[in-house]
């Protein structure tokens, strides 16, 4: 008589469920583990995850405590959703933390973990960490990009400015403009120019999207091994190695470029060095002690590319969404930016300094909306305590940071998007407070902080000096869908539509234009545009020339002409004038 394959099959799971279970309880029981809940056999808690963790693992840690055991397939994960604990690992216990569980996409897109990012803590991660560190990312390095930041973001404006004037409602893709602007900024500190779509017949934004996508993409084969062959069934195989080999062929050309160019211009000078150049430099280890295979060389770049675009811009427009959606603080932003550089044509890199709400929106909006709700997870390398449980050995570990920036023990009001709470407070997201850990902390910290900063600073104080913004017209704020996308990065679903107006500015060039506004309508125009600049520095612009009202000709004509007219006589009187060299006279003021 045949037995069907099934009735063999699950009666010896369940037993394996069971012999498991019994041989973990038995192994554990001196130990004091995280609370856990209830979990499923083979997929353990696995279903509790659901499409957004960070959402669904803070409703868990609200019945189970800051500190959770979960079993996802047959890795023990533990799930650090406070402060404390969040300390415990990237500062207490750091270095047991430090390295990375071993991911096949790690291993399938980064050259078997080659990048900075997926590699485990071992001399290797060391050394690429600090070459990506001194050669792209060290303070040095951000300050010689200054330029090209500078131009991308005028080049973003611009582009805003055309889609204004080219369509009637200007209601501006707010996520284009800016994924543009920030993949146009590395991809030229990378490899030395932008990437034009298509190109060399690779879509490369469209391939980098795709990866973000795999890497935030459930991969059953890291949780339950013998399942891995789902893969194959359910085409996450395929679309890995079609962008891996997608993604190799552009960085190969990348690099085959650069090496006919500098065969062909061996001597180039004053040209500043891109990372592709840097890297091509020292691969040989004569200056390193390290040589880099062209394996590690391209799983670098991707990381550059990885870590940055998409990081930077999912930041900047959770920023605008934040501020459309609070009127009160956007117009408090852009009172503080056009009241410091009044009078200049265009901000600055040295105007940033003193933007002190630019900086509290920045983080406020980083406290809400980490792009990286949950960072890419650590493992401990040996057992180690968490807060007061014991945590073996290979244990994962998940940090809730979107779970920390709203717990209300440490934040008043946590839903609220209060910028103010910033001002008045030292707590920064360098990785020494954490309550705000947007970037990480430890070892294994975001290397990339004064890079994104000044970039997202500057791009956001422009777009604010120049543009109103508001909703589209008939959409209130209360319409805007907040539903979120899902992966390892998060933004909002559905892109950014704003309207963008330029700041109105009149400009009057003519005799009648000048004799209207000055005697025909005075009165009207007889007030100041709102300065905080001078607010400050003239007692709430208490003096004549910038108090709110006043006809506002010059009174001290006499007084100045006669100075003048005195002086120009006595001068023409005693003196005889000439050029020391009629051609030395610099006409540039
Ligand atoms: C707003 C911008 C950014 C945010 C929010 C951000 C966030 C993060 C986070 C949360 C981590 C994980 C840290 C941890 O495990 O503790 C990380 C790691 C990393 N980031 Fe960033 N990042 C940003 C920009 C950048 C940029 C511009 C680059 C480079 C061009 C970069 C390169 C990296 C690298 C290489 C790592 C891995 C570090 C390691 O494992 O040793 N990031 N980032």
């Amino acid at each position: 008589m045949e037995f069907p394959w099934y009735s063999v099959v699950v009666p010896l799971f369940v037993f394996l469920f069971f012999l498991h279970n019994c041989l973990f309880a038995i192994f554990n029981n001196n130990k004091r583990l995280p609370p856990s809940p209830r979990k499923l056999p083979i997929i353990g808690n696995l279903h509790q995850l659901g499409l957004h963790p960070h959402r669904s693992l803070h409703k868990l840690s609200e019945k189970y405590g800051p500190v959770m055991l979960l079993h996802l397939g047959s890795k023990p994960v533990v799930v650090a959703s406070s402060v404390d604990a969040a300390r415990d690992i990237l500062k207490t216990h750091d270095l047991v933390w430090s390295t990375r569980p071993k991911s096949s996409i790690g291993d399938g897109l980064f050259y078997g973990s080659k990048g900075v990012a997926s590699s485990n803590y071992s001399e290797y991660w060391r050394q690429v960490r600090s070459v990506m560190v001194l050669q792209l990312l060290s303070n040095k390095r951000v300050q010689s990009f200054r330029d090209i930041r500078e131009e991308e973001v005028s080049n973003m404006i611009d582009e805003i400015r055309k889609r204004c004037t080219s369509s009637s409602n200007s209601v501006i893709d707010m996520r284009d403009v800016l994924s543009c602007m920030t993949s146009n900024i590395i991809s030229r500190v990378t490899i030395g120019r932008t990437y034009n779509e298509g190109e060399t017949g690779i879509a490369v934004k469209g391939l980098i999207e795709e990866l973000l996508a795999l890497f935030g993409t459930f991969n059953i084969g890291d949780y339950i091994p013998w399942l891995i062959w789902l893969n194959k069934i359910n085409g996450l195989d395929n679309r890995e190695k079609k962008v891996a080999k997608d993604l190799d062929a552009f960085l190969d050309s990348v690099i085959e470029e650069r090496l006919v160019r500098n065969n062909k211009e061996k001597y180039r000078t004053g040209e500043a060095k891109d990372f592709v150049d840097v890297l091509l430099e020292i691969q040989n280890g004569k200056e390193t002690g390290f040589p880099l295979q062209r394996d590690s060389l391209k799983a670098i770049l991707l990381d550059s590319f990885i870590g940055g675009v998409d990081s930077m811009y999912t930041t900047l427009e959770w920023i605008m969404i934040e501020l459309l959606r609070n009127p009160r603080a956007m117009e408090k932003l852009q009172n503080e930016v056009r009241g410091l550089v009044q009078g200049k044509a265009e901000i600055t890199e040295d105007d940033l300094g003193n933007m002190q709400y630019l900086k509290a929106v920045i983080k406020e909006t980083l406290r809400l909306n980490p792009p990286f709700p949950i960072p890419i997870p650590r493992e401990s390398m040996e057992d180690v305590k968490l807060l007061n449980y014991d945590i073996p050995a290979k244990t994962q570990v998940l940090i809730n940071v979107w779970a920390i920036g709203r717990d209300p023990l440490l934040w008043d009001e946590p839903e609220e998007y209060q910028p103010e709470r910033f001002l008045n407070s030292d707590i920064d997201f360098r990785g020494l407070n954490f309550e705000l850990i947007p970037f990480g902390a430890g070892r294994r910290g975001c290397p990339g902080i004064p890079f994104s900063i000044v970039i997202i600073e500057l791009a956001l104080a422009r777009l604010v000096h120049k543009f109103n913004f508001t909703l589209p017209q008939g959409m209130k704020k209360e319409d805007l869908d907040m539903s979120e996308c899902t992966g390892i990065s998060i933004r909002r679903k559905l892109p950014l539509l704003a309207v963008a107006t330029p700041k109105p500015v009149l400009i009057a060039s003519s005799v009648d234009a000048a004799r209207d506004i000055m005697k025909t309508h005075d009165l009207v125009w007889s007030n100041r545009p709102k300065f905080s600049i001078t607010d400050k520095l003239f007692y709430g612009s208490k003096d004549v020339a910038f108090s709110p009202y006043g006809r506002r000709g010059c009174p001290g004509i006499a007084f100045a002409v006669v100075v003048i007219e005195l002086a120009l006589a006595r001068l023409v009187h005693k003196f005889n004038f000439s050029l020391p060299k009629p051609e030395e006279l610099d006409t540039n003021y």
